[in-house]
């Protein structure tokens, strides 16, 4: 990634393939897209743009970890996560459900029916929260990769003194605005929300008190 793919070319020349028109009044579309059908009928669309958290492979290590993610931009709007899975194909989607059905390994792995654990259940209870740490450090990882492709091409202007696409993610004007009122392609406040993402999976690892009753 790295080597290969330098922040001001993504920021300006890919990404702004990417955008969607949910939550872009900054750029301009307050009510999203008018699909237009005809004769002046038709309706406004807010879609999301493309994002990786649309994968169903990332959602997948979620489900069978037992994370669950109910952060977005907006309240009363789906979490970004369900909503993902409207954009992902009908068999991939309906994987998940099934998955999320068949398969619950964090309760197993952290609700011993015993007081005591035995040694098979306290290497599952092990290896189920290295499994969990490690989607943590792939979250910070990512944060970092969209701190350097995004929040800080977002801050420099390009030779010809400008900085801005249909995916920039502050309103016009607001170039210098602070990182928590970036917006991703996806919708998302960016920043904030890949944080809430990473807390979230975190919290896995712990048990509160009307869980374990
Ligand atoms: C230049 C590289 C990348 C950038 C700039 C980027 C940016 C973003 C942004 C801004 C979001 C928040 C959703 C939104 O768009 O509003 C997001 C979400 C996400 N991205 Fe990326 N991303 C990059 C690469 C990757 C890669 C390589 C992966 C996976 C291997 C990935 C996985 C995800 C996932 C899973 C989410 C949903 C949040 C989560 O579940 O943690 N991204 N990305």
């Amino acid at each position: 990634m790295y080597e290969k793919c330098d922040p001001m070319t993504f920021y300006h020349r890919v990404r702004s393939f990417l955008a969607g028109s949910k939550n872009m009044a900054a750029a301009g579309l307050p009510r999203g897209l008018f699909y237009n059908e005809g004769d002046g009928k038709g309706r406004w669309r807010q879609l999301q743009g493309g994002s990786n958290g649309q994968s169903c492979l990332i959602q997948l290590l979620d489900v069978v970890l037992g994370i669950e993610h109910n952060s977005n931009c907006v309240a009363d709007q789906k979490s970004f996560h369900h909503e993902a899975r409207e954009y992902m194909q009908g068999p991939h989607r309906r994987f998940l459900s099934h998955v999320a059905e068949a398969c619950n390994i964090r309760e197993l792995a952290m609700f011993p029916e015993d007081e005591v654990a035995s040694a098979e259940h306290q290497r599952l209870r092990f290896a189920y929260l290295a499994a969990v740490d490690q989607l943590c450090e792939f979250r910070s990882i990512h944060i970092q990769i969209v701190t350097r492709y995004i929040i800080l091409p977002s801050k420099r202007k390009l030779k010809d003194g400008s900085r801005r696409n249909l995916a920039s993610p502050t309103p016009f004007g607001t170039e210098n605005a602070a990182n928590d009122t970036i917006i991703g392609t996806g919708g998302t406040r960016l920043i904030s929300f890949l944080k809430e993402t990473r807390d979230e999976t975190f919290n896995a690892k712990k048990v509160d008190e009307s869980e374990s009753q």
